[in-house]
Order: C-alpha cells, then structure tokens, then sequence
C-alpha cells in the first residue's frame, strides 16, 4: 500500500508559530496519489451509510470523490453564512481559532447513516461538531475519516469518546 505520507507538505509556523501545517494540496496535485488515497479511504470505510458528509472546505474535496467511488451523496458541512435554506448549526474551537459550521436542516431523514470526512483530524472540534451536528438533524454517524491524524492533539481519542468509530490514512507526530 502506498504510504501516503510522503505526498503531504510540512509548513512550519502556518498559520501561527509553532503549528506544523499539514499541506494537502501537494497531495492533490498529484493525480496517482489523490487516486490512491480515495482507493484507501474507500477500503476502510465500509459501506454501511448512505450519505458522506464533508466539512469545508478540505474535506469537500476527498467526501466528494470518495461518495462517487462509493456511489453515495454528499451531505456538505458549511461554514456559517453559506448555505441558503434553513439551517442548524454548532460552534467550535480551532488549533488556531474559532469558527460555527452549519447544514440544512431538512437535508437528512432521521435515522440517515453518515460517514463524516474530513481531510485531517487536530483537537478534534471541527469533527466532534460535524457530529453533534449530523446527530441534531437526526442523522447517525456510522464512522469518520480522515486522510491525517495528528493524534498528540487528542482529536480522534475525544472523538471516540463522543462514541464515533475513527478511522485515518497517516499520522504524524506533534502539533
Ligand atoms: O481537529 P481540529 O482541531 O478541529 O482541526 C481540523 C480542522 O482544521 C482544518 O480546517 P480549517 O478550519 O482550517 O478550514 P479549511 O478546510 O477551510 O482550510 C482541517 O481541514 C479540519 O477541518
Ligand atoms: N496542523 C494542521 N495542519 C493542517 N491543517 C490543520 N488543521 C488544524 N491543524 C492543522
């Protein structure tokens, strides 16, 4: 299996000193490794949902091309103020600030499975939110995936405790 690590930038002291920017977009610009990472994602994820949920704006892009290889929808998590319809919404802390995401209110049936994705995992506030969010509509949240994990800052151990299965590509170690 092709170590995906190696496709992924480092950026020190981005977007604040002492963070190491875990860059995707090198990821993506090369087309084998972005195919090889949704093929990834795709064999962790089981089948067992109905919709992929993204968190943007990185996460829409691997929900996005893992729910056509998967044949499911996409379910979009949106930062606040974008989407036109009636919303439900969370706030939530960054490793580097502070931000709300929101979806549709009317845009799962109760019971809806969903796979939360995002394209990495810090403190875990933006996926603890994504999931407090889908649950408020309620929707279930099967799994979640992420391409990274930085597991020094916790995120995916909180989550689990919110009682969310995780699954994640590469890790690296630190902040
Ligand atoms: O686990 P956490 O500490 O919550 O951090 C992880 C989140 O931070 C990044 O998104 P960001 O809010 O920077 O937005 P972007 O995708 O629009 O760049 C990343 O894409 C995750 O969504
Ligand atoms: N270290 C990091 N690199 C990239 N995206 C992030 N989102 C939160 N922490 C991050």
């Amino acid at each position: 299996m092709r170590d995906l690590s190696a496709a992924i930038r480092t950026i020190p002291d981005f977007p604040a000193p002492g963070i190491q920017f875990r860059d995707i977009t090198t990821l993506l610009l090369d087309g084998a490794a972005f195919g090889a990472c949704i093929e990834q994602l795709a064999a962790v994820v089981g089948e067992d949902f109905n919709l992929v949920a993204g968190i943007e704006a990185r996460g829409f892009v691997f929900a996005a091309a893992l729910a056509h290889s998967l044949g499911k929808g996409v379910l979009l998590l949106r930062k606040r103020n974008k989407l036109p319809g009636a919303t439900l919404g969370v706030n939530y802390a960054l490793e580097y600030g502070q931000d709300r995401i929101e979806m549709h209110a009317d845009a799962v049936a109760p019971g809806t499975r969903v796979l939360l994705v995002d394209d990495l995992i810090a403190t875990g506030g933006t996926a603890k939110a994504g999931a407090a969010l889908i649950r408020q509509a309620g929707g279930v949240v099967v799994r979640a995936a992420f391409v990274i994990d930085l597991p020094d800052l916790g995120g995916a151990d909180a989550l689990r405790a919110d009682g969310v299965e995780v699954v994640a590509l590469v890790a690296f170690a630190g902040h």
